[in-house]
């Protein structure tokens, strides 16, 4: 695809054309100080020892509101391929990590599963951009072309509908809105205002939101001169799930310390990695096969330092045919998880792609 888009409820971003790319956030950054680009927009990989996909565009263009294209191609029928680990397999996997957590070392990892999905025709990565947004109107809708961070990523493109923003900076002011703690949404309201209740109450979720409010203090309160971290969550859903998430507030120090930056200190938060950082990821790289650009950050920086990086979470990535989506969900895992109920978390975030491209199968 030509381009990035990142669709958020207030304003859209959409580029054309690439004048140059970078594989590190270093060698982007230094493109911005030096004046040989206005914006760097693109994404940052999980694991921050892989290379980047970003890019400096020919030409951009920001518009109110989410983005509302005119006509797209019709997505293709989909069906899912392959699953990695397989479901008994990820349970088992979360059965081995509580074990490990509860001997203390670890305090929260998160772990993901993938399913593969094969397409009749290619699938638009824009159609399938413009289908999640529409479904999502008050997510972060992205579609990135990966091809910057090199071989293996040519002609890809990580496409998704993410509730999470990892920050926006906005002159000195900074504000992240991290989410942690899961519970599903149900039919009736009743039901559904029941299960919202409960995850603001559960001692689990709780826990499991609190790495990641500690984390996001701990990098910015030395950056910032004022930084409001509200106590306690609140709850905020998208059509699949509720979620506790946390808005918080800072005024940075320094002009100098630009979204690009802030990105590269905050990724990644225990929202996608766990805690301590160091041992959770090598916990998930022990584990897990490379999550490539699941659970990394999607955004933007100018080159007076500001912009908006997104949680990359409820995204697949498409092959450069177009007959291939590998779609990508995981969960926090803490001393308390119940295997199967991890499981079920992660079908239900996978829904949200699956919904989109038409897949009734649950996986
Ligand atoms: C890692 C994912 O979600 C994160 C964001 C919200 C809630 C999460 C949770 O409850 O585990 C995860 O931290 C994902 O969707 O793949």
């Amino acid at each position: 695809m030509d381009g990035f888009l990142l669709s958020r409820a207030e304003r859209t971003l959409r580029t054309s054309g690439v004048r140059h790319g970078y594989d590190t956030a270093a060698a982007a950054a230094s493109a911005l100080t030096n004046g040989d680009t206005g914006l760097i927009v693109g994404a940052l990989p999980f694991d921050p020892e892989r290379p980047a996909a970003l890019t400096a565009p020919e030409s951009w263009e920001f518009t109110d509101g989410p983005w509302r294209p005119g006509t797209v191609a019709a997505l293709p029928s989909v069906r899912v391929v392959r699953q990695v680990p397989e479901p008994t397999e990820h349970v088992a996997r979360v059965r081995s990590l509580v074990e490990r957590l509860r001997e203390g070392a670890l305090g929260k990892v998160v772990a993901a599963r993938s399913v593969t999905l094969r397409a009749d025709a290619p699938i638009s990565a824009e159609s399938l951009a413009a289908r999640m947004i529409h479904q999502n109107p008050t997510a972060n809708g992205f579609a990135v072309d990966l091809s910057a961070a090199g071989d293996g990523f040519r002609g890809r493109s990580l496409v998704g509908a993410s509730p999470e923003v990892l920050l926006s900076r906005r002159g000195r002011r900074v504000t992240c809105r991290p989410l942690a703690g899961t519970a599903p949404r149900r039919a009736d309201p009743e039901a559904d205002e029941k299960e919202g209740r409960g995850l603001l109450e559960s001692t689990k979720n709780l826990a499991e939101h609190a790495f990641v409010t500690a984390w996001i203090r701990d990098v910015l309160a030395p950056l910032c001169t004022e930084l409001t971290v509200p106590a306690s969550p609140v709850l905020t859903s998208t059509h699949e799930v509720w979620h506790l998430a946390t808005p918080i507030e800072g005024v940075l120090r320094e002009q100098s310390t630009s979204a690009l930056s802030l990105a590269v200190l905050l990724h990644p938060t225990p929202a996608v990695c766990g805690t301590p950082t160091d041992a959770a990821l090598a916990t998930i790289r022990d584990v897990e096969d490379d999550r490539r650009f699941y659970g990394g950050a999607v955004g933007w920086c100018d080159g007076d330092g500001d912009g908006d990086w997104v949680v990359a979470i409820r995204c697949a990535e498409i092959a450069a045919d177009g007959l291939e989506a590998l779609a990508t969900a995981g969960g926090g895992i803490v001393a308390e998880s119940d295997p199967e109920s991890e499981l079920d978390e992660t079908t239900t975030k996978l829904r949200t792609l699956l919904r989109a491209l038409g897949v009734q199968q649950s996986p």
